[in-house]
């Protein structure tokens, strides 16, 4: 019943260990994956950089509340603690869209109302769907070309880092 897009990041502990734990996590459902990329940290900056990626899963069985249980369950899997907001952390794991859903509820915002801003989602999303839109946005492309060149040029590709072998 659905696809998801989700974002993850890490900027604490063995932060590429954290990111495979969610394909090893959703691996079924797992549909494609992006690079690696290094990113300059957004909101807090006075924390370490992150490691951010995209994935997109797919799960007849899974609705997009399942979605953001299994994001959470491996969050706290990997030990995050919710202190900070836009605070470091070992694992977030984002639902940034579910087809053909859009949600007000605070708990699941759909779509993640962070995107059209985050070049940490963009970048890697537009890497493997190239022609996506964010719905009530508009085509990612030209969401990340409408983006200081500064929030573009802090996402940077790690090909040494590796989420699929
Ligand atoms: N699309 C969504 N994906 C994940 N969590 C969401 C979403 N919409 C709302 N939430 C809610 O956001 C709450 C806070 O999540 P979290 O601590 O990861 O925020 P954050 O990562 O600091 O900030 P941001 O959500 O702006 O990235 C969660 O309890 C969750 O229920
Ligand atoms: N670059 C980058 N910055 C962030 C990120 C993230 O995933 N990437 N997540 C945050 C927590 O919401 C706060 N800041």
């Amino acid at each position: 019943m659905s696809r998801a897009v989700l974002s993850l990041g890490s900027n604490l502990g063995d932060r590429l260990d954290y990111l495979r734990s969610v394909l090893d996590g959703l691996r079924e459902a797992v549909v494609a994956v992006s690079s690696v990329y290094e990113t300059k940290p957004w909101g807090v900056e006075d924390q370490p950089d992150f490691l951010n990626a995209v994935c997109i899963v797919d799960d007849p069985a899974r609705d997009h509340w399942a979605w953001l249980r299994a994001g959470q369950a491996l969050e706290q899997a990997a030990g995050r603690v919710r202190e900070l907001r836009w605070g470091p952390r070992t694992l977030d794991v984002d639902v940034v869209t579910v087809d053909g859903v859009s949600s007000g509820d605070p708990e699941l915002l759909l779509p993640h109302p962070g995107t059209p801003e985050r070049a940490s989602v963009l970048i890697p999303w537009l890497e493997i769907e190239p022609n996506a839109v964010l719905p009530g946005h508009g085509p990612i492309r030209e969401l990340l070309a409408a983006l200081p060149v500064e929030d573009r040029s802090g996402v940077q590709l790690r090909a040494d880092l590796r989420l699929t072998s």
